[in-house]
């Protein structure tokens, strides 16, 4: 059988994966060329010849950067770029094709997930954090707001005194809100909990509004901070790759 490489391009980060069970691999999406191309094909070493990479993206440099890696380095492979009429939900955006294809695969895989027609809300907190609702199989719309580094970068360059902590490591966060006695921890705490506390009340009011909506939640944020999340929700790390596979068995 063909074997497919999952691959999930987003702004911060490359992730892939070779089977459904496979271990997944962050490519940080800042390495030299060198750097990541050493980490694809560390991961792609032992897949078989005529593979097909089957790759959600929102980034087309990054995008543009693997398939010519594929291509001078697996030239028998296929690349195939998961377009928005092949995932099968209907919504209520504007335009479907300015939708990143991140969220509209989550949403889509959401509501597989949620099942029998259950309503779904979304989370995928990365470079950016997006929140998605889907009602009665049909997306609604979201929202979209900064994510964690993003926003300590922001708040550095607007500013003369504060400094660049987007690389710093997550605070260990409490289900109280804490504060910091100096600018650092003063910055990282206020930071990391407004995503945290920001994303919670937002989601809890939409789940007023959607009532009985599973929540599903990802993305590289929720990496030290998903056993705060309420306990009902469901923290599925790599929640895209998954989708990509399960959106192999309808195509
Ligand atoms: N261990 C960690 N603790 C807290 N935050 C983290 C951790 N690792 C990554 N992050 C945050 O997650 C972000 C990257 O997440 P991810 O790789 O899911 O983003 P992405 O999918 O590339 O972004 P997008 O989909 O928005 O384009 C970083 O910008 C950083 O804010
Ligand atoms: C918001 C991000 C960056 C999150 O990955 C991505 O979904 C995207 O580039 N979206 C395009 C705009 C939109 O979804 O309306």
């Amino acid at each position: 059988m063909q074997t497919v490489v999952a691959v999930d391009i987003g702004n911060s980060s490359i992730k892939l994966a070779v089977d459904p069970k496979a271990v997944v691999v962050v490519v940080d999406a800042s390495l030299p060329d060198e750097g990541r191309a050493q980490l694809i094909s560390d991961a792609t070493r032992d897949v078989g010849s005529r593979s097909q990479w089957l790759v959600c993206s929102v980034d087309k440099v990054q995008t543009e950067w693997l398939e010519a890696w594929v291509l001078t380095n697996r030239p028998n492979d296929s690349f195939h770029l998961v377009a928005a009429n092949e995932i099968s939900l209907a919504s209520h955006v504007r335009d479907r094709e300015a939708l990143g294809r991140d969220r509209l695969l989550a949403s889509w895989y959401a509501a597989d997930q949620a099942g029998d027609g259950a309503n779904a809300i979304v989370v995928d907190a990365g470079t950016a954090v997006t929140i998605d609702v889907v009602l009665r199989n049909e997306h609604l719309g979201g929202l979209i707001f900064p994510g964690t580094a993003t926003c300590l970068s922001a708040v550095s360059s607007q500013t003369d005194a504060l400094p660049d902590l987007a690389q710093q490591p997550a605070p260990e966060l409490r289900t109280e809100v804490s504060l910091g006695l100096s600018t650092e921890p003063a910055i990282l705490l206020g930071v990391h909990q407004l995503q945290l506390f920001g994303i919670v009340s937002m989601v809890r009011s939409l789940e007023q509004q959607y009532p009985d909506a599973v929540v599903y939640c990802c993305g590289g944020a929720f990496a030290s901070v998903h056993a705060l999340l309420p306990e009902s929700w469901s923290y599925r790390q790599h929640f895209l790759i998954d989708a990509i596979f399960r959106l192999k068995q309808s195509l």
